[in-house]
């Protein structure tokens, strides 16, 4: 009895961790090690406090600027910390706007509304959930692109992690540093194939910050759950070692091994940190490594890859828009892909997947209606050898064809659809060709950013003239011909990606399959009405995106459900009403 009650003395502790049967173990969830420390092994004394004062005022999570009522100011001691104006988040909202369209160059712009997601995190996603048309190229595609050529020069504030080879060992350790611990979407990317721009390095990091501000705004995912992450392994970009305002590992990529155990493990350190439900976007890697990637992690983690099979859903959606003006079905038609990477591969095999299944053939027959075209001319059996992987299943008997006019006069396509990251690889003389035996011409010119584009949508009017049905990767204006004006639809993965997201969280999917992106690009192509047709619209307004992201987010749950990979059960009656109500809303919420 007296034992019992005797203080414990430092050197018990030792005997305890000598004893494995009292030796503290940690629970399941004991992801950092901190139940089971004993008094010989550090830990790190995270801490949640309640912010107040200047340190509310900047902490964008929580800040909400002149928009704190008198009552706030009162409660967490910021009177006088602000001006005595009391701003409602429309007005906020209003300032915001009106200063952003003083701005002559889009990259100020960029910077600026940047500036306010450090800021105040709450108004960002309220100026860009209620302006998506305009905010859209700011943040995301075309802007972007030039924010990463340019982003050690704008930095400012980092945002997400950067894991460098520096770090090896260390990437679980990295993981702890980032504030929250409940994280469940993930962008990362290594910067090599940043849009059709190339390699940028380290400075590819605008990319996952943009597409996670998308999730949040476009697919209703709560904005601290989200992780945006770099993975620098240096650059082969010479202009940008050269650069003094390079903010990245000064080196050459590293490939091979070194490079293959650095991604190895950042998987094992998300699965760890955040467990089996965290969703992996890979995006802009190189082709040698996005395919490799994808076959090896789709086993083991919730992961998909944007530009292979976001980007093909996509295109997906746009042709079975597309069959409500040509008629027929997916069949009917002949794809001719020009460009046969990420993109043309994954649209190519999501094709001859719907096509199998609406058909009731082998995915192999389906093939046979698509053709790649890339560098080194149509893709035929006669260069099968030497073909990478991914092309060989597309490689049919046929004649070469060294140019993309003599593949469209060889093969008569009745879609053309551009991966190439080649300006204007598409030619008067090409879509003169590909409009003369045929009324209404499929032609998507998907290549980002703008500076990339296949060609513009106005030379794809006034060379098809005006017969196209057209659709872009990057945002184009409204294009008249004669005396019809046509809407261009953007035929970009960002109506794909954020409500995949949305389906994977509020299922709690565990794998992602391809009927997954099947069910997708259905409900995305079933939000086109007559009037998006009447105007040739093949996507539909972004405007409505939320709603639309919550249609995919339900059809995407769904079908996991039906697979037997969602864990977050009973299933939800009504799939698209719960979806709605999972979805993050930007307004304030008030603090007691
Ligand atoms: O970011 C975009 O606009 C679409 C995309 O994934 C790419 O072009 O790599
Ligand atoms: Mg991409």
């Amino acid at each position: 009895m007296e034992s019992m009650l005797k203080p414990m003395r430092s050197g018990d502790q030792d005997v305890l961790d000598k004893d494995a049967s009292v030796t503290p173990q940690g629970g399941v969830n004991d992801t950092y090690g901190e139940d089971a420390a004993t008094e010989n092994v550090a830990i790190t004394p995270w801490a949640r406090l309640v912010a107040s004062g200047l340190e509310l005022l900047r902490n964008p999570k929580y800040n909400k600027g002149t928009g704190f009522t008198e009552e706030e100011r009162d409660l967490h001691y910021l009177r006088g910390l602000l001006p005595p104006a009391v701003f409602t988040q429309d007005l906020q909202m209003e300032r915001i706007l009106n200063n952003l369209r003083q701005y002559e160059t889009q990259l100020e712009k960029y910077v600026d509304i940047m500036d306010l997601q450090e800021r105040n995190e709450r108004l960002f996603y309220r100026v860009l959930i209620e302006h998506v048309e305009e905010m859209l190229p700011i943040v995301y595609t075309p802007t972007v692109g030039e924010a990463c050529q340019k982003f050690g020069s704008i930095f400012r504030r980092p945002n997400g992690i950067y894991v460098s080879l520096k770090d090896k060992g260390k990437v679980l350790d990295i993981l702890k540093n980032w504030p929250e611990k409940d994280v469940e979407v993930i962008v990362v990317t290594d910067g090599e194939r940043i849009l059709g721009l190339g390699d940028l390095g380290v400075q590819g990091m605008g990319i996952p910050i943009g597409k996670l501000a998308l999730y949040v705004a476009l697919g209703g995912i709560r904005p601290s759950t989200t992780l945006p992450v770099t993975i620098d392994v240096g650059t082969n970009n010479d202009s940008l070692l050269k650069d003094p305002f390079y903010i990245g590992l000064r080196q050459k990529r590293a490939t091979g091994q070194e490079y293959d155990d650095l991604i190895h493990e950042f998987m094992m350190a998300t699965k760890q940190a955040y467990g089996e439900k965290v969703l992996i976007q890979f995006e802009d890697f190189a082709n040698h490594n996005a395919f490799r990637l994808l076959a090896k992690y789709s086993a083991t983690h919730l992961v998909f890859n944007d530009d292979i099979q976001g980007t093909a859903a996509v295109a997906l959606a746009g042709l079975l828009a597309a069959l409500h003006l040509t008629g027929g079905t997916l069949s009917d038609h002949k794809y001719l892909l020009v460009g046969a990477g990420e993109a043309g591969s994954g649209i190519a095999e999501i094709l001859a997947l719907e096509i199998s299944r609406q058909e009731n053939k082998s995915v192999d027959e389906a093939r046979k209606r698509i053709w790649l075209i890339d560098s080194k001319g149509l893709v035929t059996k006669a260069r099968y050898e030497s073909l990478q992987e991914f092309k060989k299943p597309f490689a049919h008997e046929h004649p070469p064809c060294s140019t993309l006019v003599s593949a469209i006069k060889a093969i008569k396509p009745t879609a053309l659809i551009g991966t190439s990251g080649q300006f204007g690889a598409f030619t008067k003389e090409g879509l003169e060709e590909l409009s003369a035996y045929q009324d209404l011409p499929i032609v998507f010119a998907l290549s980002n950013p703008t500076s990339k584009s296949e060609c513009t949508a106005e030379e794809a009017f006034l060379y098809t003239k005006g017969k196209c049905l057209f659709a872009s990767g990057s945002p184009f204006p409204p294009v008249t011909y004669g005396d019809k004006t046509f809407v261009i639809g953007q035929s970009n993965n960002c109506y794909i990606f954020p409500g995949m997201g949305l389906g994977c969280v509020i299922s709690g999917a565990i794998r992602v399959h391809d009927d997954m992106f099947l069910a997708a690009a259905e409900a995305l192509a079933a939000q086109i009405r007559p009037e998006h047709l009447e105007k040739r619209q093949l996507f539909p307004s972004l405007k409505e995106i939320r709603s639309i992201s919550a249609h995919i987010g339900a059809a995407v749950a769904a079908k996991a459900y039906q697979l037997g990979l969602a864990t977050r059960l009973p299933q939800p009656e009504d799939l698209l009403s719960y979806a709605k109500r999972c979805m993050y809303t930007p307004t304030y919420r008030r603090y007691r």
